[in-house]
């Protein structure tokens, strides 16, 4: 198990990360989210044993790691950018732990096919990975990663280079495969729909702080305060009055563009200010009772500006915030 106490890192007068307590369980997986320069990569950095923590510890199974240098830790790392090598091909690159450790080469060779058969990339052996593409370059770093059987896997923003349909799918098979192999990770992220994906729990980062953890669907519905909701797409707060009249909830909301539907029977009506297609929906500004909300509609939906609308809540898209 890895904690995290009264974690500390400076950089000279900045305070990347300040007073951090977080534990990650045995084949748990932990998403660090949080905006640009919050404090992320820093942290996990900490962890690595890459930084110098200015205060608290980071202790596995209750021993300090202070003195313990990076590659004695026995964690495995995954930047943004793979950073393979450049000269050797798919199984050198996977296979490059595994040769640290003194494997021999047949179980080697055995461990690095069914590490590529994991990572869908069966049969890459001989590829140079000069000439793969970013996805498979990800892949490959993530074999070679899990291949010394790490006992932690830091990610720092593993699939943020990728485009969007191919960190949609990769995403997903991260998430297969590290419960597969019943790995304990953390995993560094700006992306939510990632974070949401991977995560066993969630843990909202804020300038240097972490300000929320919990399982994701908590994180979701219950942020625990307004910035925090607002970082999790909630575009509008309403406090308890407004909220009781609008959603049925006397309690301070949050709500996300999905909070109103557009529907023919919904028991809201409003008009709509402007209209925007998005990929799988259409995203309406309406106007309720003088004041303007973001709501969603169907893909065919053709409201112009003026035009009456229905709405229903959908609760999915409320948050209560805490
Ligand atoms: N080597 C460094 N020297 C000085 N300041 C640094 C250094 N690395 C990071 N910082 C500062 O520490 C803070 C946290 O940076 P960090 O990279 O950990 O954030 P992050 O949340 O990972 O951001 P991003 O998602 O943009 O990478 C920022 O204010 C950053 O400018």
């Amino acid at each position: 198990m890895l904690e995290m106490t009264g974690l500390g890192v400076r950089y000279g007068d900045v305070t990347a990360v300040s007073d951090v307590d977080l534990t990650i369980g045995d084949g748990e997986v932990v998403a660090l989210l949080g905006p640009s320069g919050c404090g992320k990569s820093t942290l996990l950095r900490a962890v690595a044993g890459l930084e110098r923590p200015s205060a608290g510890a980071v202790s596995w199974d209750g021993a300090d790691l202070a003195g313990t240098p990076v590659h004695r830790r026995g964690f495995g790392l995954v930047f943004q950018d793979g950073q393979l090598f450049p000269h050797r091909d798919v199984a050198g690159n996977v296979a490059f732990g595994l040769r640290m450790l003194r494997v021999e080469r047949e179980e080697r060779a055995k461990r690095v096919t069914r590490l590529l058969e994991l990572v869908g990339l069966a049969g890459y052996e001989r590829r140079r990975v000069t000439e793969l593409s970013g996805g498979e370059q990800q892949r490959v770093a993530l074999a070679r990663a899990l291949a010394p059987e790490p006992r932690l896997l830091l990610l720092d923003e593993p699939l943020s280079a990728l485009d969007r349909a191919l960190r949609e799918q990769l995403a997903l098979d991260l998430a297969r495969l590290l419960r597969e192999t019943g790995t304990t990770a953390l995993v560094v992220t700006h992306d939510h729909d990632e974070a949401f994906t991977l995560a066993d729990r969630v843990a909202v980062m804020r300038t240097g702080r972490i300000r929320q953890v919990g399982p994701p669907s908590q994180v979701w519905r219950e942020p625990v305060d307004v910035e925090v909701a607002r970082f999790l797409g909630c575009g509008k707060v309403l406090p308890p009055e407004a909220a009781h009249a609008l959603v049925g909830v006397r309690a301070r909301v949050g709500l996300r563009a999905t909070a109103l539907r557009v529907t023919g029977d919904g028991p809201l009506a409003g008009v709509v200010v402007e209209r925007v297609h998005r990929r799988d929906h259409v995203r309406l500004l309406v106007e309720l009772d003088g004041e303007r909300y973001e709501a969603v509609g169907p893909v065919g939906g053709r409201w112009e500006p003026g035009e009456r609308v229905r709405l229903a809540v959908d609760p999915d898209g409320v948050a209560i915030i805490g």
